[in-house]
């Protein structure tokens, strides 16, 4: 468990929140290219795919436009659920529309791993999820073996029910050590079958922030905070495995009532 404590950070509305998370996105690309030449992240699905792309291509509101290096960022899922690319519930299709098809062409385009369409057919989200997994492991594991993939960032929601991932309140799951990729066949959040990186995972990242905007958030966030009942929840579980790896970037009306943010940039 990690000593450290995340940083909160709360902006304004989703529009500041945007241009702050631009120079963390690419500050943590550049740490990236630095050590690696290429960008390694997964992405969430939910309200994520939007802010994102509110953040990238924006025009970088007013300071000298320092780009980010599409060509060199391999993009994952952080979690996916098991419907064709096309389904209307597709995360895939859900990044497609709000950020990839928006990229310039001269900006470069990532290279994006998408689950197995196939695998999806046989409706078997473990097979899915091993797929999935083997995908990982080419680009983690090619040079030797590693335990766990160290992604250089990792971008993630918080649920209503503090859920992050397809990892959920109470489930099994959350005790998984070993497997990098997880099925989830009986999610509360609808569709029911997906696939999830495990807690393990997302706690190894070099940097891992979370989006979370709007009133709705605000009980969930003061008990991922504030209350002892809520250090068992997926998302106050990622705050203790990362510490202050993790940040978390939030509305005004998302931390209502929260005790100690701070407000502003990192
Ligand atoms: O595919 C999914 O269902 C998501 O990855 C999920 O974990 C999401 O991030 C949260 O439910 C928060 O969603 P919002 O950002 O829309 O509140």
């Amino acid at each position: 468990m990690a000593s450290t404590q995340p940083n909160l950070l709360s902006f304004p509305n989703t529009n500041t929140l945007a241009e702050q998370l631009r120079p963390y996105v690419l500050a943590s690309q550049n740490a990236a290219l630095s050590r690696h030449d290429s960008f390694r992240i997964a992405v969430s699905g939910g309200s994520l795919p939007t802010v994102l792309a509110r953040a990238l291509l924006a025009d970088g509101n007013g300071t000298p436009k320092i780009p980010p290096q599409f060509s060199k960022w391999h993009i994952f899922f952080a979690d996916e659920r098991a419907v064709p690319l096309d389904h209307d519930d597709s995360n895939y299709r859900l990044l497609q529309e709000e950020l990839l098809s928006k990229i310039p062409a001269e900006l470069g385009a990532p290279t994006v791993y998408p689950i197995d369409a196939e695998a999806v057919k046989k409706d078997d989200t473990q097979e899915l999820a091993d797929h999935y997994q083997e995908d990982l492991m080419r680009v983690f594991a090619a040079k030797n073996s590693v335990k766990l993939p160290i992604f250089d960032l990792i971008l993630l929601g918080c649920g209503p029910d503090g859920h992050t991932c397809s990892l959920f309140p109470g489930h099994d799951l959350l005790r998984e050590k070993d497997a990098w990729v997880a099925a989830e066949n009986n999610s509360p959040k609808p569709p029911p079958k997906r696939i999830t990186l495990t807690l393990p995972v997302v706690t190894s990242a070099v940097h891992i922030a979370f989006v979370a905007t709007g009133a709705g958030k605000k009980d969930i966030m003061k008990a991922i905070f504030d209350s002892e009942e809520g250090r068992s929840l997926p998302s106050a579980l990622v705050n203790q495995g990362g510490g202050d790896k993790v940040s978390w970037f939030t509305d005004h009306a998302a931390i209502d009532g929260v005790a100690f943010p701070r407000r502003g940039s990192l």
